[in-house]
Order: C-alpha cells, then sequence, then structure tokens
C-alpha cells in the first residue's frame, strides 16, 4: 500500500505571526520504494513526518493511507489506522526500562489485543533479523544505542505496517552504525514492502534511498546529490 499527501499544509505560531511550515506538500510513496527526506534544521521534517504518520493533522490537505483518507476519518478511526498500517521509528526509541527487548515488540500485539502464539515468534522473527537473537531478554540498560534503535526497528515493523516512517533514526550513532541501522531498515522496509520515509542529516544515507528530497521552504526540491547522479 502506499501512502499519498495532498497539498498538505502546515502553519505554526512565530511570535505574532504565523510561519508556514509545509505549504502544500504533495508525495507519494509506492509500496517497496524509500524517499529520503533531507532539510535543514527547522525546515520541518518531523512535522512531516508527524503529519504522515497521523500523529498531526494538517491545516489544510489530505493523507491518504492504502486508499483511505485519515482526514475524513474521526479520531477514532485515526488512531487505529495508524495502529494497524504505520510503523514508526524515532530519532531515540523511547523503550520501556522494565520490559525486555522481546517484550518491547510484542507489546505492539498486546495493544492490538492479539498476542498470541503467532504474535510471539514474529517479535523472536524480527529481532532475529535485525541481529539481537541473543540479546532477547535484554532489558534496555543492557543494551547498547544501536542495539536499542535496532528494537525501535523491529518493533516498528511490528503490525506488518504498509508504511514505515523514520525521523532521523540514527541521529544518536555514530555514522558507521548509523549507516548499518539504516542500511537495515530500508532493507527491512523493502523486504516487507512497506512505503518508507526516512528523514536524515546525513547525505551518506539519503543516497540508500530510491528517491531523495530536500525540504527547503516549505516545499520539496528535488536533492541536488540525485541530479548529480
Ligand atoms: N506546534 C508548534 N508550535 C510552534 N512552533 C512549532 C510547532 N511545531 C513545530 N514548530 C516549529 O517549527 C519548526 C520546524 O520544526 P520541525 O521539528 O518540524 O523541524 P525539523 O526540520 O524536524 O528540525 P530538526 O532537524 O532540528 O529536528 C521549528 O522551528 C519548530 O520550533
Amino acid at each position: 500500500m502506499s501512502i499519498r499527501l495532498e497539498n498538505v499544509t502546515v502553519a505554526v505560531p512565530d511570535g505574532a505571526d504565523r510561519r508556514v511550515l509545509l505549504d502544500g506538500i504533495d508525495l507519494e510513496v509506492a509500496p517497496g520504494e524509500t524517499v529520503a527526506v533531507t532539510g535543514a534544521s527547522g525546515s520541518g521534517k518531523s512535522t512531516l513526518v508527524a503529519v504522515a504518520g497521523l500523529l498531526r493533522a494538517p491545516d489544510a490537505g489530505r493523507v491518504v493511507i492504502g486508499g483511505v483518507d485519515a482526514s475524513a476519518l474521526k479520531d477514532r478511526g485515526r488512531v487505529r489506522l495508524r495502529r494497524d498500517r504505520v510503523g514508526i521509528v524515532y530519532q531515540s526509541p523511547n523503550l520501556l526500562p522494565a520490559l525486555t527487548a522481546r517484550e518491547q515488540v510484542e507489546i505492539v500485539a498486546h495493544i492490538r489485543g492479539d498476542l498470541g502464539r503467532a504474535a510471539r515468534e514474529r517479535a523472536v522473527e524480527l529481532l532475529t533479523r535485525v541481529g539481537l537473537e541473543d540479546r532477547l531478554d535484554a532489558r534496555p540498560a543492557e543494551l547498547s544505542g544501536g542495539e536499542r534503535q535496532r528494537v525501535g526497528i523491529a518493533r516498528a515493523l511490528m503490525n506488518e505496517p504498509s508504511v514505515v516512517l523514520a525521523d532521523e533514526p540514527t541521529a544518536s550513532l555514530d555514522p558507521e552504525r548509523g549507516q548499518a541501522i539504516i542500511d537495515l531498515l530500508v532493507g527491512e522496509a523493502r523486504r516487507a514492502g512497506a512505503a518508507t520515509v526516512v528523514v536524515t542529516h546525513d547525505p551518506e544515507q539519503a543516497a540508500r534511498a530510491d528517491r531523495r528530497l530536500h525540504l527547503r521552504g516549505g516545499v520539496f526540491h528535488a536533492d541536488h546529490a540525485q541530479s548529480r547522479t
């Protein structure tokens, strides 16, 4: 399933004025496609992820996930659409200190009310895919930053999302580990056929995506790195 943003506009208070962060953005990401979004600090990248992930309603425009127009849904429907179709990888994975890696991932199924044997097996399979098969019972304090982010990726994929959104998922890691995490995320999202948007500051990471867009002045510009290649 794809995600489509149509004419999305978001403005925020700026002193006595209002500042337009997203100015009629159009974006369609196909199933299995990865789009990297770069942009200066404060350019609205996190806001874009929040809107695409149905965490924040745009002031105007629509977000359509798998053909379903989120703006036409009531709050509960929007929450369900996000829970069932969207996986989000955050800058920092915000794991629950008391839970093991396995439980951090299982909790997604628990929230949906379907933590049965199949879900438990899927959690282990995902943690294995991200290279944590030996760390299943480790708690966050026992994991490195990179390992915690791997748990965050497994957790984001647990609901078999149609759309994966990642907001600077490697911000807290060194470049080498960051690149490995991006490769893992992009690879897993492609494998799952998810439409994927990765926000990153890092041109090398952006180069791993199928398409690169640069957010400036509230609109997308084709990334310079892309036009050189
Ligand atoms: N609800 C809000 N009220 C007021 N200002 C806001 C609100 N949401 C975002 N902003 C401002 O809008 C700008 C863009 O924020 P956003 O977090 O989307 O940028 P970003 O590109 O992700 O930045 P960074 O790369 O630094 O994380 C920032 O200046 C932020 O302070």
